[in-house]
């Protein structure tokens, strides 16, 4: 699958295309729910990552890769800030955002545009110094008339040296071409890190569980139990056949109601939704079989979580 930018679109024109590029690590970083996914997918123009109404859907290390003709983005999307649970989950995922920002180009710090709040001031904190910092301002649409986000940028403008502001609609699209031509800028000029058509340097395996997952939270919505996770247990290929096999990972007996549904119809659109969008990627034919299991207490030990790939 190709990741080429409308043709429209120019990263720098400083130099002539595929001749050097500009190429890096930039990582996306923010509380929860201000976009940071939906931000991802829009510049990458393919679903890598999983968006959803509910706060702290986003729990892995994603790599979403960009290639122009001038530029080569490698994406970080981390985790969202939890101050919510004490949990060793929530810490372990902010250890994840910190030593994601260590081995990076450029940060992208994702606010809400018409919501900036104490949490976002806690993000600022915690950003290396020595690495360049835009700040992007998301859901503009929601904003009106424009002129209320400029004591919002005077004042964001005092608490840090951002390398630049840019008020961004990922969800819209808006000023996404301005806002790649800002990280082209601060990249270094260097070799490829990823082939040209690299979607994700995660396998179809991860990809799988993360559609899942994204179902899950969207058919639950406030009911989704804590602690409750999508592991792929097998993953076959059979000529263009996929068969995957997940768990749903749930800590108490008591939460498996809530997954199935009546008659057990929530987790069948649960697996309806997640295999077609699964086919519609994969432009082929996939078998895909949820179970559901109690994993008593898996979010509060560090071993689990490890085992599970969250690090
Ligand atoms: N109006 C508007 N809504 C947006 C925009 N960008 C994202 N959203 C919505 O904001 C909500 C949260 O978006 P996500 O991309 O899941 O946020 P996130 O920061 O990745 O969240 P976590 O994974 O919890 O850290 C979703 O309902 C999006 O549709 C935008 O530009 N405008």
């Amino acid at each position: 699958m190709s990741n080429s930018l409308p043709a429209d679109v120019t990263v720098s024109n400083e130099m002539p295309a595929h001749g050097p590029r500009r190429v890096g690590y930039v990582a996306i970083v923010g509380r929860p729910n201000v976009g940071k996914s939906t931000l991802l997918n829009a510049m990458i123009g393919a679903k890598v990552s999983i968006t959803s109404r509910k706060a702290q859907t986003t729990r892995h290390r994603i790599h979403g890769v960009l290639t122009t003709a001038s530029a080569q983005f490698v994406f970080v999307d981390t985790p969202g800030f939890q101050t919510k649970y004490g949990g060793t989950l929530n810490r372990v995922m902010n250890r994840v955002v910190t030593q994601t920002l260590s081995d990076i180009d450029v940060v992208l710090l994702v606010c809400e545009a018409g919501r900036v709040t104490p949490a976002d001031r806690e993000v600022l904190k915690l950003l290396p110094q020595q690495i360049p910092v835009l700040l992007v301002l998301n859901k503009v649409d929601l904003v009106e008339p424009k002129e209320k986000l400029l004591p919002l940028l005077a004042e964001m403008q005092q608490l840090y040296p951002f390398a630049a502001i840019i008020p961004v609609s990922a969800h819209k699209g808006l000023q996404l071409d301005h806002l790649q031509n800002e990280i082209a800028m601060h990249l270094p000029w260097g070799e490829l890190l990823f082939a040209e058509d690299d979607l994700t340097d995660r396998n179809e395996r991860f990809i799988a569980a993360e559609f899942v997952r994204e179902k899950l939270f969207r058919l639950l919505g406030e009911e989704l139990p804590y602690g409750c996770t999508v592991v792929v247990e097998k993953y076959e290929l059979e000529g263009q056949l996929r068969r995957i096999y997940c768990a749903i990972l749930i800590d108490k007996d008591a939460h498996k109601p809530i997954i199935l549904g009546r008659q057990g119809e929530r987790i069948k659109r649960i697996g309806m939704e997640a295999r077609q969008d699964l086919e519609r990627l994969f432009s082929g034919s996939v078998y895909l079989e949820i179970f559901v299991k109690t994993r008593s207490g898996w979010a509060d030990s560090e071993a689990s979580l490890r085992q599970l790939g969250y690090e």
